[in-house]
């Protein structure tokens, strides 16, 4: 008999403990994400297309015209590959990653004896999967083979949070210029946090809705400790203030543009001016990502657009600042392959060796947001009270922490009855970015 619908190929239960999370399991986030979320993304980059044609063909010329079909063309075969449980199959436009995707696709493909499926594999691998898709549809042109279809939303994400972002520039604009001894631990752990719930400003959660940030941060911030489930800010603390020769090295590896970024860079800012740090370097995006994650461009754009701030004097200042530490080595961005890879970061040693390695002087890494996390821990259902550095895997470079908002259902490092709990308070607790962990693993 024909099957009556794609969910005729998924489990009618809940992710079973210590499985992969998987669209085939119909009671599961993956599930509702593949079947529900990621086509909305899909067919909001389609209705961008077709609402920006006239201004697209204006900027990139005529020829962009007949490319703008066959990206809409291309994109609504992808969504159909998706709804109806297609294989997954290779790319083809010739970017510097597409060998090691379908290396990655064939692999897996040979190791399953099957070809990989929407509905039936690693959650992880497929919605990484579709965001290359949605990249391989413009590298597939000539004229828009550049072209961000999020940037937009990127864009509007930081101009509707600015009021938050001017009050979180002036309060550190006014710290490091005080000449007041300043308690250096309390600040410190105040930016931590306030670069951890900026992770909760995420287009791709909010199925690219406006998600400013509008309230104070600086009142926020100090009323959400409870929700941050476990909490090694102290243990981030020790890393951070531990003395050893050599450089001062620490490593963020972004998600999120807008105000998480500005975030992220506020720390960044605080870390150098404390003396903690003395060389910041960024890893961001080599392509249009889970929406709102930081690309290059973005990163620039940003730190400009705090210069043409001329109703917030501090953002400008803060912007030369940033432009200087730019200019002089101290902060380096760098966009490397490997995160816009499926794989998780267990992997990276043997995929990635060059990155591994590169790694080992750092005194700190910051993982920043719920992706980076799914990746540090496999994307795997470990049972809640598992320790993070079981679920790690061994992948321990140098010391690292995660912070992250939850918005998918794995969450490791609790105490017994704590997972319980807050789900009685709050049944959907491990996908609304809510609550927030702080997990660190020194070695
Ligand atoms: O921007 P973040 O924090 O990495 O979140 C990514 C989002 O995408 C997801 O992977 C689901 O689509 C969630 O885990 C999360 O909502």
């Amino acid at each position: 008999m024909a099957k009556a619908s794609v969910s005729d190929d998924c489990i009618d239960m809940v992710t079973p403990w210590n499985e992969y999370l998987s669209a085939k399991y119909k009671r599961s986030f993956a599930y509702h994400t593949v079947r529900n979320r990621l086509p909305v993304t899909v067919t909001q980059v389609i209705d961008h297309l077709s609402r920006s044609k006239e201004a697209l063909v204006q900027t990139y010329g005529e020829g962009s015209r007949e490319e703008i079909k066959q990206i809409i063309g291309y994109l609504s075969k992808l969504k159909n590959e998706m709804q109806t449980n297609k294989p997954l199959i290779s790319l083809e436009a010739n970017e510097v990653d597409a060998s090691d995707w379908n290396n990655f696709l064939n692999t897996t493909e040979e190791r399953l004896g099957r070809p990989l499926l929407w509905f039936a594999d690693v959650w992880l691998h497929i919605e990484c999967y579709l965001y290359r898709r949605i990249r391989e549809s413009f590298a597939l042109t000539k004229h828009l083979n550049q072209y961000d279809p999020f940037r937009h939303q990127k864009e509007e994400a930081f101009t509707g949070s600015l009021q938050a972002i001017s009050v979180v520039g002036s309060y550190l604009l006014k710290l490091i210029e005080s000449d007041a001894k300043i308690d250096t631990e309390q600040c410190v752990l105040q930016f931590l946090k306030l670069s951890l719930w900026g992770n909760r400003c995420d287009l791709s959660i909010s199925g690219g809705k406006d998600i400013s940030q509008v309230e104070n941060p600086l009142d926020m911030i100090s009323t959400l400790d409870e929700l941050i489930l476990v909490n090694d800010l102290q243990k981030v603390w020790s890393a951070l203030n531990s003395t050893s020769s050599g450089p001062k090295i620490i490593d963020i590896i972004f998600d999120n543009s807008g105000y998480e970024l500005f975030s992220d860079l506020c720390l960044a800012h605080l870390l150098v001016k404390l003396g903690l740090a003395n060389k910041i370097r960024f890893h961001g995006k080599r392509v249009p990502w889970f929406i709102s994650d930081v690309m290059e461009h973005d990163f620039h754009w940003l730190i400009q657009e705090m210069a043409n701030q001329t109703r917030a004097p501090c953002l400008s200042k803060l912007s030369t600042m940033w432009k200087d530490f730019l200019s002089s080595g101290t902060w380096t961005y760098l966009t490397e392959s490997f995160w816009t890879l499926p794989y998780s970061y267990d992997a990276m040693k043997q995929i990635d060796p060059e990155l591994y390695n590169s790694f080992e002087g750092s005194k700190l890494l910051i993982f920043k947001g719920d992706l980076n996390y799914r990746k540090l821990v496999g994307d795997v259902f470990w049972p809640h009270t598992e320790k993070f550095s079981v679920a790690l895997r061994g992948f321990e470079p140098a010391p690292l922490v995660t912070l992250r908002t939850i918005k998918a259902d794995v969450v490791v490092g609790l105490q017994p009855g704590q997972a319980e709990k807050v789900a009685q308070k709050d049944t959907d607790w491990l996908v609304t970015g809510k609550y927030a962990v702080v997990s660190c693993l020194v070695k």
